[in-house]
């Protein structure tokens, strides 16, 4: 989404912004970086995708980890961009276009601060509120966007799920979109009056510069446990890039989570540096935290809780999400809310407003007498957490079907397959995005997480590799009083295998599973 109205900058000043390790070259004008004059050029847009290219867009070129941006910079010019952004080794290639080419050692590292001058700096007009954590971070922004719709903005939404702008919603490819994609929106959203906006910030994101050049009014941080660690060198490293969200240039204000021990490590972090105020929240009685959720009622649809605050706040508060963690969520959004300068009962309000969020903890409800829903937990700190709140309210068995991606973290595999075999009475293990990996071996390895719980303890396993078959394997084998899990896919429309998206929907699969054991005990 890009906005309607362009702005025109020239290229000189993207120079001069960019300072003396930018070399701007021009091979039509036959002349050497120091000469050339690229004043005559004027930048109306950015992208980083060839493919998305529009007249008068700087492309920017950038190194990636299966080909270099560069390879596409014919491509790009053909469709009218005015100039290159690059590295040294992407300089020939935007060269040949002869288009002015911008080039510096690191694009990636320039991409955010680049894209806010193209656009003018949207996010600095607007009030900007961010989420990281393992866990948590697009059920905290639906909370959000709640609790800022209750404030009287019209407010804004990115992540995982989709982008929202006003009425209009496109769906989304990445959690935290490409920098130069992220200031459009920005631009976008302010030209529809969309000037309070909340979002999720990905550790990909941080680490590969998607967020640079934007400041954050509120930084919230949920929880870190296992997950990533395909792109991340180990755990320490993962919290690293997550902590430089609370960092002077990306956050004002940083909203913590005493309740988990990175949580803590961060407030320590954040308070050693002495720039960026700390507030913290607790939904499990830490007495240290600055706001927290007491006498906490779960249900099985949501919980009610009284939020205990500074100044003597106290007032009852809910979240219509179920589950003990979805308070913790709760807590973050009315807590951020708070610091974003929103009333505290207005705050509670907007999130008990909220409706469910796409893919978490929904119900499949098709007439059947046993509960089935399906839920977004693909890593371990996850699935503890949603068998651990399910086994809560199960009467009867607690099943949960589940695989694991391929191409990503393999070491959690094993990890995810011992705490679905741990916690839930049957456990039914599947395909979930195989992408290139062969299938079995992905099993495979959740299989040996699974043989390291005792024989007694260990739930039912089956293997069905075919997702739908599995879950019409679950459906068949619940019985009254049970509940059902279908996790990892959440609001995927998709199954990737190899190179192809087939069509999959957990949520239609669930429901028409139900439907036809229903329609079979008819007969
Ligand atoms: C690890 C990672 O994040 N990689 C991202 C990175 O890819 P890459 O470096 O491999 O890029 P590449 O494919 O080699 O291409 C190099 C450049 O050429 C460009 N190109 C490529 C082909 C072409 O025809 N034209 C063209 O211009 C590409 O746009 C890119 O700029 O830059 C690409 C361009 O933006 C991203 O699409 C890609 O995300 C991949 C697809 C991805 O799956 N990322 C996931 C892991 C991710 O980012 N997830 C996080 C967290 C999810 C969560 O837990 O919530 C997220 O924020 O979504
Ligand atoms: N605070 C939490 N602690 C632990 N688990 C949680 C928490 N919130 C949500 N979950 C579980 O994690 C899953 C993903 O939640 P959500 O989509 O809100 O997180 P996310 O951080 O955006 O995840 P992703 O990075 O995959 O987009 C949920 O479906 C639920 O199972
Ligand atoms: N944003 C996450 C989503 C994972 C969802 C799960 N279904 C899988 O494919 O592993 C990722 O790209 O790692
Ligand atoms: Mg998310």
């Amino acid at each position: 989404m890009r906005p309607d109205h362009k702005q025109l900058r020239p290229l000189s000043e993207l120079a001069r912004l960019l300072g003396p390790d930018a070399f701007v070259t021009c091979v039509d004008q036959g002349l050497d970086e120091e000469a050339a004059d690229p004043g005559a050029t004027v930048i109306t847009g950015i992208t980083h995708d060839s493919r998305a290219v529009r007249p008068g867009d700087l492309y920017a070129a950038l190194p990636g980890t299966q080909v270099h941006g560069a390879d596409f910079a014919a491509q790009a010019a053909e469709a009218g961009a005015a100039a290159i952004l690059t590295d040294p080794d992407g300089y020939d290639r935007a060269a040949a276009t002869r288009l002015p080419v911008v080039t510096v050692a690191d694009p990636r590292s320039v991409l955010g601060e680049v894209s806010a001058w193209v656009y003018g700096h949207p996010a600095d007009r607007m009030l900007l509120i961010g989420t990281t954590g393992t866990s948590g971070k697009t059920s905290v922004s639906y909370l959000l966007e709640s609790g800022l719709r209750a404030a009287g903005e019209k407010p804004g939404l990115i992540g995982t799920v989709e982008m929202r702008v006003g009425g209009e919603r496109v769906e989304s490819a990445l959690t935290t979109p490409e920098a130069t994609d992220l200031h459009g929106l920005f631009a976008a959203m302010l030209e529809q009056d969309v000037a309070a906006t909340a979002m999720e910030v990905s550790s990909h994101a941080l680490a590969l510069g998607r967020v640079g050049g934007t400041t954050f009014d509120v930084a919230i941080f949920t929880n870190l446990s296992q997950d990533h660690l395909d792109f991340h060198s180990d755990l320490r490293e993962y919290f690293e890039t997550k902590a430089k969200l609370f960092t002077p240039g990306f956050a004002k204000v940083a909203v913590v989570n005493r309740d988990d021990r990175f949580g803590r490590a961060l407030v320590d972090m954040v308070a050693a540096g002495g720039e960026v105020p700390v507030t913290t929240f607790s939904s499990e009685g830490d007495p240290e935290a600055d706001w927290r959720a007491v006498d906490v009622r779960l249900g099985s649809r949501g919980s009610t809780f009284r939020v205990v605050g500074p100044g003597g706040v106290e007032l009852e508060a809910s979240v219509g999400l179920p589950g003990p963690f979805n308070v913790s969520n709760a807590m973050a959004a009315i807590v951020g809310l708070v610091e974003a300068g929103v009333p505290v009962h207005t705050a509670i309000e907007g999130v008990a407003a909220a409706a469910g969020v796409p893919g978490r903890m929904q119900r499949v409800e098709a007439g059947q007498d046993f509960t089935a829903m399906v839920d977004y937990s693909h890593k371990p700190g996850a699935i503890e957490a949603v068998l651990g709140s399910l086994r809560e309210v199960t009467e009867g068995r607690l099943t949960i079907v589940v695989g694991c991606g391929g191409d990503r973290d393999r070491s959690k595999r094993p990890l995810m397959g011992e705490a679905a075999a741990r916690l839930a009475d049957a456990v039914v293990l599947t395909d979930d995005n195989p992408r290139s990996e062969d299938p079995l071996v992905i099993i495979g390895s959740m299989l040996e997480g699974v043989a390291k719980v005792a024989r007694g303890e260990r739930a039912r396993v089956t293997v069905e590799p075919d997702r739908a078959e599995a879950i019409a394997l679950a459906v068949d084998r619940a019985g009254p009083g049970d509940v059902l899990v279908v996790a990892g896919k959440g609001h995927e429309r998709g199954q990737k295998v190899l190179d192809e998206v087939l069509p999959f929907d957990d949520t239609q699969v669930l429901e028409e599973a139900i439907r036809h054991r229903l329609a079979r005990e008819k007969d």
